[in-house]
């Protein structure tokens, strides 16, 4: 096989995120449920007759060498040089990029993600599902979730994963039009870092016992990018009037659950159009699982 075209890398939502500690490096410890959904970007990789990692789009602010796609990429190919004593050829990667950065959707670490289990594929490198997710770790804490590629309670900084059932639900998520850089909120010095921890089965029942419209828990980072990022602040209230409105990630992305399609539609039809907003259905499974099944 040389090509793996139209590969999907979907945007993840965090259902709740509560910052519970720090370690000793400074990095914060989550608990959180990460829940992807149907909206993606979407990624085509072809074998070079070299040994070079080419991305062939262009993404505006993202230089390739900085891509995390490309680095992904690299790591993996020089993973397989130390096993098997040779490169394997270059990859041609192009992006067809939706999913707004600094949106807390994961976009970055998704296609990394997608481009890791591809690569694999093309390669037969022969990595397990456990060894991609050490080996893109270090480039993104949200990598292992994607490639893990269920729903999941995370712990640690997101590389401790457990499967648990989300709510089969619609979402309407409001891109504020603001991109929020992840360091600005994690090194705010009013962020909350010491909310309890919580047991796994409390998401669970909280879900089964209080039907999908009251979210579990809340987002810690919320606070602080509705402080810094005011349109993520006036994106919560103006969702908020609809559910439970609360931002993934950490920002700027505000999301809240429907149990119809109907319901999104009517909600996304309101959205002053000033912002962007679409709906996205629940993924209990990542679809590039599927795509790989079938080849
Ligand atoms: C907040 C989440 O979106 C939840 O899904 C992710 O944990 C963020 O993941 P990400 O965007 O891939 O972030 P990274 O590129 O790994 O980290 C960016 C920076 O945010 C801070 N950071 C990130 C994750 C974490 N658990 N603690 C942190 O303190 C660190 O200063 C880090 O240098
Ligand atoms: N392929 C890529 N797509 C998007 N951003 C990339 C990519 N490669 C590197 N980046 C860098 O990563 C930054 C974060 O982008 P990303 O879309 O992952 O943010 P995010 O959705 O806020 O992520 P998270 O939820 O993990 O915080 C971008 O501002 C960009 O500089």
């Amino acid at each position: 096989m040389r090509s793996l075209h139209d590969c999907p890398a979907p945007a993840k939502l965090n259902l709740f995120l509560h910052v519970v500690g720090r370690r000793a490096d400074g990095y914060h410890l989550l608990q959180s449920v990460f829940q992807l959904v149907d909206r993606a970007d979407t990624l085509h990789f072809d074998l070079r007759d070299d040994e070079l990692i080419v991305r062939t789009t262009e993404v505006p602010g993202v230089p390739a060498d900085q891509d995390l796609i490309v680095r992904a990429l690299r790591l993996l190919q020089a993973e397989y040089a130390r096993r098997h004593g040779r490169l394997p050829p270059g990859i041609d990667v192009a992006v067809e990029k939706i999913l707004p950065m600094g949106g807390g959707l994961g976009g970055g670490s998704s296609d990394a993600a997608t481009a890791l289990m591809a690569a694999n594929r093309l390669w037969q490198a022969g990595l397990s599902q456990q060894e991609l997710m050490d080996l893109g770790l270090p480039l993104g804490a949200d990598i292992p979730f994607f490639l893990f590629g269920e729903t999941a309670f995370a712990e640690g900084v997101g590389e401790r994963l457990l499967p648990v059932r989300g709510p089969d639900c619609w979402y309407v998520i409001i891109e504020p039009g603001v991109a929020v850089p992840t360091p600005a909120i994690f090194s705010a010095p009013d962020l909350t870092r010491d909310t309890g921890r919580v047991i796994i089965s409390d998401f669970s029942s909280s879900y089964e016992v209080s039907g999908k419209h009251r979210g579990f828990g809340k987002n810690d980072l919320q606070d602080v990018a509705e402080r810094l990022f005011p349109p993520v602040a006036q994106a919560v209230e103006w969702l908020g009037r609809h559910g439970d409105a609360r931002m993934t990630g950490s920002g700027a992305c505000v999301f809240c659950a429907f149990s119809s399609e109907r319901e999104a539609d009517q909600v996304v039809a309101l959205v002053p159009g000033t912002w962007r907003a679409w709906k996205a259905h629940s993924l209990s499974r990542h679809p590039m699982k599927s795509l790989l099944q079938n080849q």
